[in-house]
């Protein structure tokens, strides 16, 4: 074939897709012409114009928030994106049970966490959360209090050698002491990362983090093929593989005890052993004794929600924690006003905290979810819609990505004035009421809502009290640089110093 023809033949081509584009994308464009949005380039959109790394898509999602507003869309290619972050948008589209699919950019977590509950969709979603439900009951979460503290005594030991010395990052510590605490609610299993911060599997599920933001920033290798074939897809391959068989590994092992006569009694209620004490009840116990008591669940479907469990229960909660004490550091007066809290409670007793306590810390209850404003651990969650949604008069129509995003609406003067401000008594029942409720959604809302978001409270209650009642915690005016990781990160990490409290 001459040149000639060949180059015909690729303008054919050429022009046929963008003819199918053009028509396909038509009602997603009846959406578009209705809302305001960044520049669209022909073929890319504003694909070319988001940023190619975490710190700089993170940017550009906030900043065109404030220049197009609190509802905005954006074209990646020939698809629609709409970004919402107003609470009139968010409360149907996050209560409606039709659109609780997740967007095609969670397929980029199913090569390690499969359809997990976090993944999956339809009817198989609703089985699975059906199922898992009674794991997060409070008395369930009580026999988690004994592992909330050791592992934050263990995290207080290790702080004794930073009291008075130089600033140091927090997040690398805050990341373990959550690993481990997932590791036995998850598995049953201590791994003390804590002591023991270079072992393979921290490394590992460190570089597969890698892997997954890298795709999720880079369009070329969103098409399966692609990705497998080049070199980064073929280490994430590696590294999943490793997780994998850590996890088989584990659910193996718990299966034989059950065979072997460790039967967990009275599956989905706490369990208590020969002295009346409360005994843990690991996530994955529940889900073998679900098929001993005839469920269904084959290695695989286990694994998956084992490892969803461990992606979802660590980072999340680790941001969280991270920039609440970072926070607190940066405010001296909120800080004595939560630990002149804990002192009421506690006096100068070094004593566990119980859940008791727990409902006490009405001011850290604020602060927490202060932080939570500021800097929600899931910026941002993605919805591909099942059916057309019409709110104030915009038709957003079926197939049409969703962003939802409680790190730009946390931060409207409409709902938070001064939103900048770490002020946590945003959060007291008076200042709370006549407020929209969904104008404040860190942890989602809804039937998608965060199942764990009750173990998360009390895991970050548990370590804050601890550390203030043995710490101060000074600030040293370091401005973060956020970037988008799935989770929120900073770039360099959170740096505090400490003093002693006594
Ligand atoms: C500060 C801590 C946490 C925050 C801010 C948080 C936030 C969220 C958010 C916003 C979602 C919705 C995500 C989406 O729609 O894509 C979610 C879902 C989820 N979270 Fe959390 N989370 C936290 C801690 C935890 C913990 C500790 C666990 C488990 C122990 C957990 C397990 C899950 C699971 C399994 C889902 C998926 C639920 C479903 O789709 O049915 N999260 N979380």
């Amino acid at each position: 074939m001459d040149t000639w023809a060949l180059f015909a033949l690729v303008m054919l081509v050429l022009g046929a897709i963008q003819y199918y584009v053009y028509f396909w994308s038509r009602p997603a464009r009846e959406t578009s012409r209705f809302l305001p949005g960044p520049r669209s380039w022909p073929i890319f959109g504003a694909a070319l114009s988001i940023g190619r790394n975490p710190v700089d898509v993170y940017k550009s999602l906030c900043d065109w928030a404030k220049e197009h507003g609190y509802v905005y869309r954006g074209w990646a290619g020939p698809y629609l994106f709409v970004l919402v972050a107003d609470p009139v948008f968010m409360e149907p589209l996050l209560n409606s049970t039709v659109n609780i699919k997740k967007s095609m950019n969670y397929e980029f977590l199913q090569p390690w966490l499969s359809t997990g509950l976090l993944t999956s969709s339809g009817s198989k979603w609703k089985s699975r959360r059906k199922i898992i439900t009674p794991a997060f009951h409070f008395k369930i979460l009580e026999g988690f209090m004994d592992s909330f503290n050791s592992n934050a005594d263990v995290l207080i030991s290790k702080w004794k050698r930073q009291v008075g010395g130089p600033e140091f990052d927090i997040f690398k510590h805050i990341t373990l002491y959550t690993l481990d605490v997932i590791c036995e609610a998850a598995m049953g299993v201590q791994m003390n990362f804590q002591n023991n911060q270079n072992c393979e599997y921290i490394a590992t599920l460190h570089k597969l983090a890698d892997t997954i933001v890298s795709r999720s920033v880079s369009p070329w290798y969103f098409p399966e093929f692609i990705f497998n074939l080049s070199p980064i897809g073929r280490k994430q391959k590696d590294l999943i593989k490793a997780l994998h068989s850590m996890s088989y590994k584990v659910i193996e092992q718990r299966k034989k005890d059950l065979c072997n006569g460790k039967k967990i009694e009275n599956s989905g209620t706490v369990n208590y052993n020969d002295v009346g004490q409360k005994k843990r009840l690991a996530f994955l116990d529940m889900l073998l004794q679900y098929n001993e008591d005839g469920g269904n669940l084959t290695l695989e479907d286990i694994r998956e929600e084992v490892d969803t469990f461990m992606f979802e229960g660590h980072d999340t909660t680790s941001s969280g924690l991270s920039f609440c004490l970072w926070s607190l550091a940066e405010s001296p007066d909120c800080q004595e006003k939560a630990y002149e809290e804990l002192f009421e409670i506690f006096g100068d007793s070094d004593r566990d905290t119980t859940t008791e306590d727990l409902g006490k810390m009405k001011y850290l209850e604020c602060v927490i979810k202060e932080s939570l404003r500021l800097y929600p651990s899931v910026p941002f969650f993605l919805r591909e819609l099942n059916e057309d949604v019409k709110i104030e008069g915009i038709n957003i129509v079926a197939g049409t990505t969703v962003g939802l995003s409680p790190a730009i609406m946390h931060k409207n003067p409409k709902y938070f004035p001064n939103p900048e401000k770490f002020d946590p008594e945003r959060f007291t029942a008076e200042n709370v009421r006549g407020r929209h409720p969904y104008a404040y959604v860190p942890f989602s809302a809804g039937p998608r809502n965060c199942i764990g978001q009750k173990f998360a409270m009390m895991e970050i209650k548990v370590l804050i009290s601890k550390v203030l009642r043995n710490y101060k915690l000074i600030g040293v005016g370091r401005k973060p640089t956020f970037s988008y990781e799935l989770i929120l990160k900073t770039t360099e990490g959170l740096y505090i110093k400490l003093e002693n409290r006594k």
